[in-house]
């Protein structure tokens, strides 16, 4: 990608120190700069992206009605349908002109954990839709496991520091729909600008101009992916987790101009979260004389819920 550094997993999962090694700079160097990377060599396959694509589109084809019954109430919208111009950014009144859907943990071997998380929805109307989410997070976080070790080793922690905070963590797969603009917008956007609430993002969809990343310079700067690339970013709490080392950069989704109007924007991002319990005190390792510590003390839990507020999500 342009403008946004490229990096290549297979790097990191070779057996070559050198080349692990290298991996773990490139990206410890690009999260401590812009925030972003384009990654290749990640653990999804054309086959499923394709299904994926197509069980989206059905999904976001369906009637409003329908969609309608799969908006629960009384979860932040964790699960299920979210309808569009529900979400807007921090401190943004207007809508965001989107509409999601969300798929959550499928915890394993922890009934008590499992209790805490809302249940996923099943879409009745389409055979492969749930079958084809439920495969698509979990390459998604087998992905960012390995970024997150290498985001460790960046760190002075231990490799496996982040691995059990993010089994069977919180984290959300949201497939997000940007229909055609049919009306002129005024103050709304696609997506106004924001910073991620989570540890880390996997986004898949960001191939089509329509994303832009805010520089140093406060420049809005166009993040457009390779076929074969993911946009992988820093989200708030590991920003915050980091003391500030690793930045999590503005973004936004603009409006396409006039004469694009009529075609919709997918795009799929994974939020990756560890589980609620997790300490987001700054790392010791993060804080000295030069760089102070930044942030009172809070757990993933706490942060989730403040910002979930904030977003309009929970009343
Ligand atoms: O649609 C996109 O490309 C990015 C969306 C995004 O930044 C988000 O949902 O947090
Ligand atoms: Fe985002």
């Amino acid at each position: 990608m342009q403008n946004i550094p490229s990096v290549d997993l297979r790097d990191f999962l070779s057996d070559d120190p050198v080349r692990k090694q290298k991996f773990v700079n490139e990206i410890g160097k690009a999260y401590e700069d812009i925030g972003f990377v384009a990654l290749k060599g990640h653990f999804l396959d054309d086959q499923l992206v394709g299904n994926l694509y197509e069980e989206v589109r059905n999904f976001f084809n369906l009637p409003l009605a329908t969609k309608e019954q799969y908006e629960i109430p009384g979860i932040g919208g964790q699960r299920g349908y979210v309808s569009f111009g529900k979400e807007s950014a921090k401190g943004k009144s207007e809508g965001d002109l989107k509409e999601f859907f969300h798929f959550g943990q499928y915890v394993e071997n922890d009934p008590v954990l499992e209790a805490t998380y809302p249940a996923n929805v099943t879409v009745n109307e389409l055979a492969n839709f749930n079958q084809v989410g439920k495969q698509t997070y979990q390459m998604l976080e087998k992905t960012g496991v390995y970024v997150l070790r290498a985001l460790a080793l960046y760190l002075g922690l231990d490799e496996y520091y982040f691995d059990n905070f993010v089994k069977n963590g919180n984290s959300i797969l949201r497939p997000i729909h940007y229909p055609p603009i049919t009306t002129e917008p005024k103050e709304a956007v696609r997506a106004a600008a924001h910073g991620d609430i989570n540890l880390i993002t996997l986004l898949m969809g960001a191939q089509g101009k329509g994303l832009q990343v805010q520089n140093h310079k406060g420049e809005w700067i166009d993040a457009i992916a390779e076929d074969d690339e993911l946009v992988i970013n820093v989200g708030d709490m590991l920003s915050r987790h980091s003391n500030n080392r690793l930045k999590s950069t503005i973004h936004q989704v603009v409006n396409p101009p006039r004469e694009l109007w009529n075609t919709s924007r997918y795009s799929i991002p994974f939020f990756m979260h560890p589980v609620g319990t997790m300490p987001l005190n700054c790392l010791n390792n993060c804080i000295d004389k030069d760089n102070p510590k930044q942030y009172e003390d809070i757990t993933a839990g706490e942060f989730l819920h403040e910002r979930l507020v904030e977003l309009g999500l929970i009343k």
